[in-house]
């Protein structure tokens, strides 16, 4: 973290209300105006003299010298309204996201005044939102008011002032009784202590003692050249599931309906919960569907992990890890993930899966078995001298090959064909990897295979093909290049699927349904009550979906092949 140098440091507070400002009304605190006066009244804000030698106009603060040859002048941009955060959502803060783009080049560091009880909400959607930060944005409120006697206001908006101020740090912090965090790593701990918030998965960035302490290791390096990058368009219709003892299926049903696109699961210690039957269906279902699932662990502390049979693995391969990310991180990274346009389900959960924002850490052997090249392929490729070597490659070959097939690495999969591999190899369970590819939406990997002339039709021990899990994936630039290879479902395939695609029009999924006509099938088909998807999609009143079958109605045998 570099030291900021230079005579004058410009800072940009945003007052969007909280505690810190508030005053008692009826018994009761209630967001206050005024924050910037009564700031100017306090000699530790604002530096009167100072401001009047250097003409400063009226609306700008300037803070007593921190350093003899440094002083750190601030403008405090009162929000309309003021909020109680309880009242805040992400309409709110993709405004002070604007804000802070808007004013980007004027000012080198941003300070966001926020209540406390969403602040860590807060810190986490904008950390998602701002993309390629240089300069630093620090969040802070307090407990309690800044003008009552005894209070943490002071101090924390000090604070954060000051690192703003006098530190480059290219991230979302969030500044709380003399430590700065990362903002995505943060959650609120204590309702009345001063020490409010805590970082469990992440030591702070820095604390603040006699001297400051900057964990320099841990801030995120800025990278020179790329500009900021707001995204603005996060999907709301998220949501936060926490599992408890007993949990019914039927509960978990009702929870996971449209328009929810994505849930964060808070499950038990290293992400374990219930294995009955029926609850793991419905998750498998919703996965199914498209619903993106995350899984969070409801500890403090800890990671998510494979560990135990209990673990929500069991749930299938739809619920993506959230490893030791907090709830409002991983809801927050949610809502970005699923506001990107033009991504596959493939795509969102690969991003979802990845570190965005030193928002989680992923486990070293994840991050290994994403890239396949190095070491351990060289080694064993190297294994070509002796008897005992070849019979290691042809053990190894087939799970190295579907690897190299799910983690999408086409430079792997063309250097093991160099080497005379046979990409058609399958696993114990039939699975080709054509079959992987085609489930994880790898589209350069599913062209040079079909270029190799692998079994486009292959069935795995379930009787599934690449193309319905392209289907189910959503993946509709595989499907594209699996049709134009001549694929199509098997009658066992679409035995079922009138039932199916009711269930992706009662829950409003086009993309489902595209993905389906695209295959092939005939969205006419009945479900097992006798009715068609279309039927559903009026009655649950989904016009979008009504619209969209009725443009595929008898257009069946005309859907578009290679893109
Ligand atoms: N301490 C606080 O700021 C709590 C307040 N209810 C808020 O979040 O706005």
């Amino acid at each position: 973290m570099a030291r900021a140098t230079g005579p004058e440091r410009r800072l940009l507070a945003i007052y969007t209300g909280g505690t810190i400002g508030m005053r008692s009304e009826g018994g009761v605190l209630i967001p206050g105006k005024g924050l910037a006066a009564i700031l100017r009244t306090l000699y530790l804000f604002h530096d009167e003299e100072y401001a009047r030698a250097h003409g400063l106009p009226e609306d700008l603060l300037v803070l007593p010298p921190a350093s003899p040859d440094q002083r750190i002048i601030y403008k405090v941009l009162e929000c309309q309204p003021l909020f109680d955060s309880s009242d805040m959502t992400i309409t709110e803060w993709v405004q002070i996201a604007q804000i802070i783009e808007k004013h980007y080049a004027q000012y080198q560091g941003f300070v966001v005044i926020h209540g406390t009880d969403t602040m860590a909400f807060a810190a986490s959607v904008l950390s998602f939102m701002l993309e390629n930060l240089q300069k630093p944005i620090i969040l802070t409120g307090a407990q309690v008011p800044i003008h009552a006697l005894w209070n943490d206001g002071r101090e924390n908006l000090l604070g954060a002032l000051l690192m703003a101020g006098q530190y480059i740090i290219p991230e979302v912090c969030l500044f709380f009784q003399n430590q700065l965090f990362r903002g995505n790593r943060t959650t609120k701990v204590d309702a009345r202590r001063f020490a409010a918030f805590c970082s469990p998965n992440l030591p702070p960035l820095a604390t603040v003692g006699a001297d400051v302490t900057i964990n320099q290791e841990l801030v995120r390096k800025v990278s020179g050249k790329d500009q900021l990058v707001v995204h603005s368009n996060m999907e709301c219709n998220v949501g936060l599931l926490r599992l408890y003892p007993g949990i019914s299926a039927s509960l978990v049903r009702a929870f996971l309906q449209p328009p929810l696109k994505g849930v964060v699961m808070e499950t038990f210690g290293s992400g374990n919960g219930p294995t009955k039957p029926d609850l793991l269906q419905e998750l498998r279902a919703a996965a199914e569907q498209g619903l993106v699932i995350v899984n969070c662990t409801h500890c403090l502390q800890g990671t998510v992990t494979s560990d135990y049979a209990s673990g929500m693995g069991m749930a299938g391969a739809g619920i993506v890890s959230g490893f030791d990310m907090t709830s409002e991180a991983a809801l927050a990274k949610l809502s970005y993930v699923l506001g990107q346009p033009g991504l596959s389900l493939g795509d969102r959960k690969e991003l979802l899966a990845k570190d965005l924002r030193g928002e989680m850490t992923v486990p070293r052997a994840e991050e290994d078995r994403s890239s396949l090249q190095g070491s351990r392929v060289a080694w064993l490729l190297s294994l070509n001298s002796s008897q005992e070597a070849n019979d290691m490659q042809d053990i190894l070959m087939p799970s190295l090959v579907l690897a190299a097939a799910h983690a999408g690495d086409l430079n792997t999969l063309q250097a093991l064909e160099e080497l005379g591999r046979d990409l058609r190899l399958e696993d114990c369970s039939g699975q080709t990897p054509l079959h992987v590819a085609a489930r994880r939406g790898h589209a350069a990997v599913v062209t040079m295979l079909l270029q190799k002339g692998v079994d486009v039709n292959a069935q795995n021990e379930d009787g599934h093909s690449p193309l319905l899990l392209a289907v189910r994936g959503r993946h509709q630039s595989v499907i594209g290049l699996l049709r134009a290879a001549g694929a199509s479902l098997s009658p066992q395939e679409l035995e079922d699927v009138g039932t199916e695609l009711c269930r992706l029009a009662s829950r409003a999924d086009s993309e489902g349904l595209q993905a389906w006509w695209q295959a092939g099938a005939d969205l006419e088909q009945l479900g097992y009550d006798g009715h068609c998807a279309l039927q559903v999609a009026e009655a649950a009143g989904n016009s979008d979906v009504v619209a969209l079958l009725q443009s595929f109605q008898g257009r069946v045998g005309t859907q578009p092949q290679a893109p």
